[in-house]
């Protein structure tokens, strides 16, 4: 008898017939309320679950009995309760590295979106209000030639390394808790401490996981620590960064703008200051989100899923 595994989050059709050679699938294209319930009576017998963003704690494993394996379709894996599952002997996956490039191309974007201030002149032309020369309180500023300070010299990080100092000829330093020496060789990256990052850098771009040394990781104090004319970029984890004391820092001027895909809150409260900030760039959390990257992370959450299910070790085990 085939395994059965809920997928419960949409895929591409080849993703389905992968899993179908060895797996009987029951599949929600997304949970909701009226979906929800209907997941839970087949957690009873599921061996396997594929998806993203799904809250996999205590709660739902005691109604997940038969459970093996879960593979999620997205590298950071906070959504896991990583000690719950161990106790169980419950093995998980993630999918880094197929999404890198992407991520970084929407880091870019956030980058120069900010820089250049380009949604706000975007408004600025589509409301009529281009009626003669750009006057200079329109202006923005370079990219180029800046300090890109990375926090989280990682898989994303090195991507977001690499087309800053080829593309753009960017200064880089990063800090991790270990050196990355393949981003210093490659992209002439120079490790330093946070405090000297902070202090330094045009662009400070946040890209650790969260865990809980991260929480917060960015706050009052290390916001106090930039330049006035720094753009703070986070593509990571809302949780990351304490929001209050960066939209504290942003109405004080502290800093000169933010670019954000995450927030504490997704989907981002309508109420949230952030959101009338004309020098802050919002994004719904799209750092992966093209259709290439995400099928190729959904074909290989459900490789692992596949080699996990088989007894045999998955090639993204979360270790
Ligand atoms: N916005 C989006 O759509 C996306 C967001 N993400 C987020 O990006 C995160 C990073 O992804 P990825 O680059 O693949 O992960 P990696 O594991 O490759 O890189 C993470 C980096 O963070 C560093 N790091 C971890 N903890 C700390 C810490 N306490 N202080 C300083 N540095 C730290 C690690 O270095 P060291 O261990 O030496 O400290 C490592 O270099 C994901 O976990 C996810 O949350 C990912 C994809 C898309
Ligand atoms: O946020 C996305 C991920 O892959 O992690």
């Amino acid at each position: 008898m085939k395994p059965k595994v809920i997928v419960y989050k949409k895929v591409d059709k080849k993703v389905l017939e992968l899993l179908a050679e060895t797996c009987e699938i029951i599949y929600f294209e997304n949970l909701d309320s009226e979906t929800y319930p209907l997941f839970l009576n087949e957690l009873e017998e599921a061996q396997g679950l594929l998806g993203s963003g799904l809250k996999v704690d205590k709660e739902l494993l005691d109604q997940a009995p038969q459970l093996n394996i879960v593979c999620n379709i997205s590298v950071g894996y906070d959504n896991l309760d990583l000690t719950a599952l161990a106790e169980r002997g419950i093995i998980a996956t993630n999918t880094p590295d197929v999404l890198n490039d992407t991520v970084a191309d929407t880091i870019m974007g956030l980058i120069l979106s900010t820089a250049r201030r380009i949604p706000e002149l975007d408004q600025w032309v589509k409301t009529g209000q281009w009626e003669s020369g750009l006057a200079e309180k329109w202006f923005g500023v370079d990219v180029h030639h800046k300090v890109l300070g990375i926090i989280g010299m990682g898989g994303i990080g090195s991507a977001v390394a690499k087309r800053a100092h080829f593309g753009f000829d960017m200064d880089i330093i990063y800090h991790n808790r270990s050196r990355n020496e393949e981003a210093e060789d490659k992209y002439g990256a120079v490790y330093c401490s946070m405090e000297d990052l902070l202090k330094k850098s045009d662009f400070v771009c946040l890209m650790t996981p969260l865990t809980p040394d991260t929480v917060n990781l960015i706050g009052k104090r290390e916001f106090e620590l930039m330049k006035e004319s720094a753009i703070f970029i986070n593509a990571s984890r809302g949780k990351t960064v304490d929001e209050e004391a960066l939209i504290e820092a942003l109405q004080k001027g502290q800093i000169y703008g933010a670019g954000l895909d995450v927030f504490v809150q997704e989907p981002v409260e309508k109420n949230n200051p952030l959101l009338s900030m004309k020098n802050v760039v919002t994004l719904p959390h799209i750092g992966s989100a093209t259709y290439e990257t995400r099928f190729q992370m959904a074909m290989t959450a459900a490789a692992n899923l596949v080699k996990g299910l088989q007894g045999e070790t998955p090639p993204n085990l979360i270790k």
